[in-house]
């Protein structure tokens, strides 16, 4: 595994005594994309702003592709690409010189061809000549995109990059991040749409009170964490759940037609044979019968909620 990125016991503390971070380790892979999901003020954004140099960390160290972010700075900025959540734009200056602008800060040559590559990719070709503050609110999203690529990043941050956007911006944001990906860029994103974590992430990191709950590999953190609902539709209401299935984890609801039945798919058995066979010799004929996987929106919330306090 080659390391984009390593942080280290950080922590920060702000001046006013409150406590965004908790000694955070994390080791994130060159290439990969993870999201880092968490509810408001969970401490994502403090993480980000460490890393890029924007605020201090109270302990702990953070090396961006080797480099310390503090003893080598320049190094290590020069490396990440940020688009944050705020808009911040010039208004005054036309795409096409504010994106170059932002290039020249970390003193790349020109590339006129690339940065008419970004704003391709972006659907913001056609609008290079227009001031910023002509534009709409989606297409200065696309600036910020446009600006934190134009040095040509290897990790990039994107801060709940789709809050707010429409379905067409998003659709566009995730083939390009998919297609940095290709080119080896590392992409770090913070979610609260844990749909987007679910379609577009390699690992999900969950994030809670500055701590940082678990870091797991997203198709193995669902296998893990995913447990799957039986539902079965009943032939006639029950009253109640009979005695002889009292072992089984059943629910049965207010109509009395539908038992619902939590399983783990990760388990050696799921007990559905069982469950069905002593479903028929308690005398309930079913009718339907469905399945459903929890989503990770499910082992979000239910993690979230496990861990307060
Ligand atoms: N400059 C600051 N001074 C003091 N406290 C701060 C500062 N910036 C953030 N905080 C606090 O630190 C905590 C973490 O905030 P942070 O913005 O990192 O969370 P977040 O996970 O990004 O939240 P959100 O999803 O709402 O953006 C919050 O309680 C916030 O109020």
């Amino acid at each position: 595994m080659t390391t984009a990125l390593s942080i280290k016991d950080l922590s920060k503390t702000y001046d006013t005594g409150l406590t965004a971070l908790k000694s955070v380790d994390l080791e994130i892979r060159r290439g990969e994309i993870l999201a880092l999901l968490g509810p408001n003020g969970a401490g994502k954004t403090t993480l980000i702003s460490i890393i890029c140099g924007l605020v201090k960390p109270s302990t702990g160290t953070v090396t961006v592709e080797g480099h310390d972010i503090v003893a080598d700075f320049r190094q290590a900025r020069q490396l990440i690409g940020l688009v944050p959540q705020e808009l911040h734009v010039e208004s005054f200056e036309t795409v096409w010189d504010t994106v170059t602008y932002s290039r020249g800060l970390f003193g790349k040559k020109p590339a006129p061809a690339l940065i008419e590559q970004i704003l391709r990719d972006l659907s913001l070709f056609e609008k290079k000549d227009e001031r910023i503050m002509a534009l709409s609110g989606g297409m200065k999203r696309r600036v910020m995109i446009a600006k934190a690529l134009a040095h040509e990043p290897r990790i990039l941050f994107l801060d709940e990059p789709t809050a707010g956007v429409d379905v067409e911006l998003r659709k566009d944001m995730w083939r390009l991040v998919n297609r940095l990906r290709d080119t080896g860029v590392t992409i770090i994103l913070t979610t609260h749409y844990i749909e987007e974590a679910e379609e577009i992430a390699d690992r999900v990191g969950v994030i809670r009170k500055g701590e940082l709950l678990l870091v797991e590999d997203k198709v193995e953190l669902m296998r893990k964490l995913g447990q799957k609902q039986l539902t079965l539709d009943l032939q006639q209401p029950i009253d109640q759940i009979p005695e002889a299935l009292s072992d089984y984890e059943l629910a049965l609801d207010m109509a009395g037609t539908r038992l619902t039945y939590q399983y783990d798919t990760a388990a050696q058995r799921t007990g559905i044979a069982t469950l069905l066979s002593a479903l028929s010799s308690a005398g309930i004929t079913v009718k339907d019968l469905d399945t459903e996987q929890r989503s990770l929106e499910d082992i979000f919330v239910s993690l979230v909620e496990e861990e307060a306090p």
